[in-house]
């Protein structure tokens, strides 16, 4: 059914993909990946676990010899010719990320843009790996540092963006002429084996570029951090899992990347363009069905406002279509899994039990099992689970607060610090508020945030490191020293 979707069939891969190979299970093990919006197998994958693992770092390993010592204009050529394929079969991209995704194909075809753009960016930035000459500490020596790829790298990534949170680790790892082996949600493992097939097609060269895919996520992720040839771990998902392999990754010293929750609060004050800030939390609030780290978890609406704001919000939230991502007149798709509707349904019923009101949804949807409804809660109070839990998912918590401080000290009421968003006109608050919220991130006056020229990343616990911009790619360079003195 998928297959038939597709212009270019052979993108459907199920083999795992390792030294330049499709493999298969050693066990002979599949496993299958649904279509979130019907619950339909689409593909039956090879379960690969901890032997392919080791095969695939040993092969990274092999292939690092060689590939750090590409040049850089030539790593370049190799990543540009990528970038364009993968947007030569955006549309096909966008159907397999639909389908085992379930996100809308107008997000999906913006994500596979936004996922190649990393790869254009990289291709780019691998040209301009400088080194320095510093100042000297005596006339007869001289210091220089030169940047060198860190190695074999591991990488794991979540289901809610299944190409570009590939991208934005692949592209730069090979960019710095790092090897990566990749471990992909297990529930959309098509993209990124279409990803892999579309970089063996642009000639990068067998064991740069591997793929794991498999269900035993832990014994995978083991395998990864325990190996001393792995030298850095690159992750997004969960904190949970994230301090965990910071934990795993101690033992050999390894370089982390993190890209972990978030518990984003969007502070609209009074003096704000209101039309703005209700489009700007809503897009904030909505993309992906609210399963986006950076989307936003609070809506802290200043007293005076509270209820214009309310009522313009809960209208364009009214506007929603919920169904099949492949819809054209879907405007927003299912959640991942039962799970994912369960645990947002309660935390919507621990609001609801403390006081908070429904505006419009509350509760799942009848499309189908993973759906569930736009929802727009008010009178919240910060004891409430909504305040602290990352909601994953379509529900929009609008608190009241009556002063800045107010805002300020709720939007930092969080361990989280990913990204943050804040509506005024006022320029004074901008500079005072913006360097007061505790994130990687702030957009003023904007949600849309993203894009590869800019480092997206959080402190706190949301995690460490930046991907994308120029800062992106020095997380997979080592500096090295030295010392030249005289003949
Ligand atoms: N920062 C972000 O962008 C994301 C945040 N989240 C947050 O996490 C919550 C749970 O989502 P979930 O998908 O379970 O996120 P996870 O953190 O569990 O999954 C993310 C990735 O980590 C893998 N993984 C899971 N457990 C381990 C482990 N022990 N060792 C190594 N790798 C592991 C997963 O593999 P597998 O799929 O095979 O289990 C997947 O590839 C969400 O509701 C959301 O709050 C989730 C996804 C992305
Ligand atoms: O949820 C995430 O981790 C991906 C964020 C998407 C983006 O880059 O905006």
């Amino acid at each position: 059914m998928l297959e038939q979707k597709l212009n270019d069939p052979s993108l459907l891969k199920q083999a795992g993909f390792i030294n330049g190979q499709w493999v298969n299970a050693k066990d002979g093990k599949t496993f299958e990946v649904f279509n979130p919006a019907v619950g339909e197998v689409i593909a039956n994958v090879a379960d690969l676990g901890t032997k392919e693992t080791l095969q695939a770092i040993e092969a990274a390993q092999v292939a690092f010899d060689d590939w750090k010592v590409v040049p850089a204009k030539q790593r370049s050529s190799l990543l540009r010719r990528w970038f364009e394929l993968v947007l030569d079969h955006q549309e096909d991209l966008a159907v397999i990320m639909t389908f085992e995704q379930g996100k809308v194909i107008a997000e999906s075809r913006g994500e596979i843009a936004y996922g190649a753009s990393y790869i254009e960016w990289f291709a780019e930035e691998a040209k301009r790996i400088y080194g320095d000459v510093l100042p000297s500490t005596s006339a007869d020596r001289r210091s220089l540092v030169i940047k060198q790829p860190v190695g074999v790298v591991g990488a794991i990534t979540p289901w809610n963006f299944p190409n570009a949170m590939i991208t934005r680790k692949v592209a730069p790892a090979l960019a710095a002429g790092c090897t990566i082996v990749l471990k992909p949600a297990a529930e959309t493992p098509l993209s990124a084996l279409a990803l892999a097939e579309l970089g063996r097609r642009a000639g990068i060269p067998a064991g740069v570029f591997n793929v794991v895919v498999g269900t035993d996520a832990k014994a995978i992720g083991a395998e990864l951090t325990s190996s001393s040839i792995v030298k850095k771990i690159t992750f997004t998902g969960s904190t949970a899992v994230g301090k965990l392999l910071m934990e795993q990754s101690a033992k050999t010293v390894k370089k982390t990347s993190m890209e972990l929750g978030g518990n984003a609060p969007v502070l609209i004050f009074e003096d704000a363009d209101l039309d703005k800030a209700v489009e700007g939390a809503l897009v904030a609030k909505f993309r992906n069905a609210g399963q986006t780290c950076i989307c936003a978890n609070r809506i802290l609406v200043q007293d005076s406002i509270y209820e214009e704001f309310i009522s313009r919000f809960t209208a364009r939230v009214s506007e929603f279509v919920l169904g099949d991502g492949v819809s054209s007149t879907s405007t927003m798709g299912p959640l991942i899994s039962r799970k994912a509707v369960a645990g947002v349904t309660s935390l919507v019923d621990d609001a609801v039990s403390q006081g908070a009101k429904i505006c419009i949804g509350g509760s799942a949807s009848n499309n189908g099992d993973h759906f569930f409804q736009p929802t727009v809660l008010r009178d919240l109070n910060t004891s409430m689970r909504l305040a602290k839990e990352e909601v994953f998912g379509p529900v929009a918590p609008v608190f009241m607060f009556s002063s800045e401080k107010e805002a300020v000290d709720m939007a930092n009421d969080t361990e989280f610090g990913l990204a943050a968003y804040m509506y005024t006109k006022d320029h004074s608050r901008i500079w005072r508020v913006g360097e007061a919220l505790e994130y990687g991130m702030v957009g003023i006056n904007e949600t849309a945030i993203s894009s590869e020229m800019i480092p997206f990343g959080g402190v706190k616990e949301s995690g460490q490191g930046r991907e994308g911009s120029k800062y992106g790619l020095e997380d997979y360079l080592e500096v090295k020293y030295f010392c030249l003195g005289d003949i």
